[in-house]
């Protein structure tokens, strides 16, 4: 098999990146954009020594669950990669991956819930972070071309709520009107790196962040008096970021005009989130997603629960005033900041948030005698520490509730937890990033 060779394939299944697989004289074909139940004539892109990546010249026989997307981009760009799957074929995309992760695992016996879906399928997003680079001599907004730096002119973000994308092109043209430079990466000069929006749905407030290279910049004035005017910009913070780096925010924020925060709300309950602080990005699904995790812990008034990786507090403080005492941590300070002052805000003085590692915190609870009764974990994508595990455990919980945005180490985290004599036997996926190939599932631990 060469690069650029024209092959005929039948695709028979998706890779967990959503990519159309295809096997051909013994090699592994990974195919952009094409779906099982497919035919079509490939071009080769690389040749590797057991898999090749190909892309798609033509569709023979097309699949009846492919969508015709307009705009290309979203899925050239990574951006919705799922975009030419229909919407119900998504939901079992996600289910068969927690399903065949199991399978590996010698798990088969556990059952997989259907994915539950989100309530919005495009537009969802309540946070954009785009990058800002000179494209053909002129500043431009769009994202990164799938494993590049190459910047796809985009003002319709698909997934992100339309109010953002309004906002996200307005910035764009007052600075195109002030001639503030776009970021010039090769060289590390340049001024505006990315454009960051938030958007409340419940209160509608919207914050601007512009990442900047420099603290200051000679047009910022000017800048801030239009971008005020912008409907529902309610606060524009400059992010100082110096570094070459890809890590997109840098440590230090200054308000230009506004709060230094936004302010949502989840149920009853009031959340104010600062510029580095992590908040679900889908609106009305994260209820959805928190009740089910709430309903399965089955909380009781005498309980005393951790909220582990707990971010500004949305889960511990959705529970708090139905349970005796909430305990949590996270790494970030301004997301513990506003877990705190959320606790004030709500009028909940029975929950308590420290800044720290889970990993180091939870040992340390453990060795002062911490008793348990519910432990909620949301971890980043790489799940959990054994010393986490280790820690949790020793203080005794009946449940731990597992929310993960990875499946795979989430497995890998349950059958650790089944070691220490802990149960499942279901596991709920729940679709918080529609049109992407991203998995948000729920399992819950007990133990008698
Ligand atoms: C998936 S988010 C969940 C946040 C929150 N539970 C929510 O639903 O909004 C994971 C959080 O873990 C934090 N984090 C990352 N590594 C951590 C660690 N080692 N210890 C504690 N928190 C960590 C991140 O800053 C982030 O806020």
């Amino acid at each position: 098999m060469q690069k650029n060779q024209i092959v005929e394939l039948e695709i028979t299944d998706l890779s967990y990146e959503a990519m159309g697989v295809a096997h051909y004289e013994g090699m592994t074909i990974f195919v952009n954009n094409a779906l099982p139940g497919e035919i079509v004539k490939a071009k080769i892109l690389k040749v590797k020594k057991r898999f090749a990546f190909a892309k798609i010249e033509k569709i023979i026989k097309e699949s009846p669950d492919r969508v015709n997307v307009k705009l290309n981009q979203w899925v050239q760009t990574g951006l919705a990669s799922l975009a030419h799957i229909k919407y119900d074929k998504q939901l079992e995309f996600k289910r068969n991956q927690v399903v065949n992760l199991l399978h590996k695992a010698g798990l088969d016996e556990i059952k997989v819930n259907q994915t539950l879906a989100s309530p919005e399928e495009t537009g969802y997003r309540n946070k954009a972070q785009v990058p800002v680079r000179e494209v053909k001599g002129q500043l431009e907004i769009g994202f990164f071309r799938r494993h590049s730096h190459d910047l796809v002119p985009l003002t319709n973000f698909f997934t992100t709520d339309p109010e953002i994308d309004r906002v996200l092109a307005a910035v764009r043209d007052i600075l195109r009107k002030y001639k503030v430079p776009a970021y010039d990466e090769l060289h590390h000069k340049g001024e505006v790196r990315y454009l960051d929006v938030r958007r409340s749905k419940a209160t509608g407030e919207i914050m601007v962040i512009l990442v900047c290279l420099h603290q200051d910049f000679p047009q910022i004035m000017e800048v801030a008096a239009e971008i005020s005017q912008i409907k529902d910009v309610t606060s524009l913070i400059l992010n100082h970021n110096p570094k070459k780096t890809n890590v997109i925010l840098g440590k230090d924020d200054y308000v230009v005009f506004g709060e230094d925060h936004i302010t949502d709300k989840i149920g009853d309950v009031k959340f104010r989130i600062s510029p580095k602080s992590f908040f679900q990005i889908n609106s009305l699904q994260t209820p959805r997603l928190y009740q089910l995790a709430i309903d399965k812990a089955n909380l009781k008034p005498s309980d005393v629960v951790i909220d582990a990786y707990s971010g500004i507090g949305t889960i511990g403080l959705s529970v708090a005033k139905h349970v005796k005492a909430v305990r949590g941590m996270e790494t970030v300070k301004d997301a513990v900041k506003d877990a705190n002052a959320n606790a004030k805000l709500n009028g909940i003085d029975n929950a308590q948030y420290v800044v720290g590692k889970a990993e180091e915190v939870m040992p340390r609870w453990a060795n002062e005698g911490l008793k348990t009764d519910v432990i909620f974990v949301d971890p980043p994508r790489k799940g959990l520490t054994p010393e986490f595990i280790k820690a949790a455990v020793a203080t005794k919980p009946k449940k731990v509730v597992y929310i993960s945005c990875n499946p795979a180490t989430q497995v890998r985290d349950l059958q650790l937890f089944m070691k220490q004599g802990y149960s499942f036997n279901e596991v709920s996926p729940v679709d918080m990033f529609p049109q992407t190939p991203h998995v948000e599932s729920v399992a819950v631990l007990t133990k008698d």
